[in-house]
């Protein structure tokens, strides 16, 4: 569905993407990670067709993002609305450009303010929401048409745990019903909520690639036991038999055991211990 392959960006001095390359099935939500300046968002830019790359090929859908506009959705990283007019109006143009008409486009209003519990603000001014309610209407825009690319750039910043649920249904079942997305997030748990694969980014390029399981793989644990002779923590790849040959160790009466796999903050941290980004 999405191809992007070896694409390269320079601004003056620096060198924002280097090679990047990134494949995203139908069906699949890709979470695209990294530190401040990876180049996330310019990658981003350079799939939805607003930014021209120095190198490299974008297809979506076999072709260029120029010829592929009313099947890519948007949601920018900072709120771009215009602030007096109202959401549904918003809705209705982003619906309009992308060829929606009449009774469909009302169907799709009602379905999308429903599903982002927009329902209450339709008729409010965008400059007269609060930053989550501007989250949503941002992300409405990007969803009217049903694209089969969605490229969500952290649309959960500053939400609140409502707004971000709402959005993260929606966009499982948007994926659920066949759209590719490129979802670019800092906060990793929404990525496991999201059943998505995984992409790391970094100096301009994807350097780690999988479902988080396989990124997972090999990284270690960690086995913490609270003992009549005080607190054990071992980091671990087995943590079965670790908490085992701990528990044969320790004095009783044993008070805590707790049990904890690798995360995707943990492969975050590991790619950095390697010096990676
Ligand atoms: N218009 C621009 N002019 C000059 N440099 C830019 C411009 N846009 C981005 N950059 C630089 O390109 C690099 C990549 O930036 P980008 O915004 O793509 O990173 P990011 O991974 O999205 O970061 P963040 O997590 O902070 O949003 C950074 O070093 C940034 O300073």
């Amino acid at each position: 569905m999405l191809q992007a392959i070896d694409l390269t960006k320079r601004y003056a001095e620096v060198q924002a993407l280097a090679g990047f390359s990134l494949e995203v099935a139908a069906g699949e939500i890709a979470g695209l990670v990294g530190h401040n300046g990876a180049g996330k968002t310019t990658f981003v830019e350079m799939v939805s067709g607003l930014l021209r790359p120095d190198g490299g090929v974008v297809l979506v859908d076999g072709r260029p993002p120029g010829q592929s506009r009313d099947r890519i959705g948007v949601s920018p990283q900072h709120i771009a609305l215009y602030r007096s007019i109202t959401v549904r109006e918003h809705l209705r143009l982003y619906g309009k450009l992308a060829g929606l008409r009449g009774a469909a486009l009302r169907r799709e209003i009602d379905d999308l303010s429903g599903a982002l519990r927009l329902t209450g603000f339709l008729d409010r001014p965008a400059g007269l929401l609060s930053g989550g309610q501007q989250r949503r209407a941002q992300a409405a825009t990007a969803l009217i048409h049903r694209p089969t690319l969605l490229l969500l750039d952290e649309p959960t910043a500053g939400a609140d745990p409502d707004t971000r649920q709402a959005l993260l249904d929606v966009v499982r079942q948007r994926a659920d019903d066949g759209a590719a997305v490129v979802y670019t997030t800092h906060y990793l748990n929404e990525l496991t909520e999201l059943r998505a694969t995984i992409a790391v980014a970094a100096k301009g390029r994807v350097i780690a690639r999988g479902s988080s399981a396989q990124l997972l793989d090999g990284l270690p644990g960690e086995v913490r036991v609270s003992a009549a002779d005080g607190p054990v923590q071992v980091s671990t790849n087995d943590l079965t038999s670790t908490l085992l040959e701990v528990l044969r160790t320790v004095r009783r009466p044993v008070d805590s055991v707790e049990l904890h796999p690798p995360t995707l903050d943990d492969l975050y941290r590991s790619l950095a211990a390697a010096d990676v980004h």
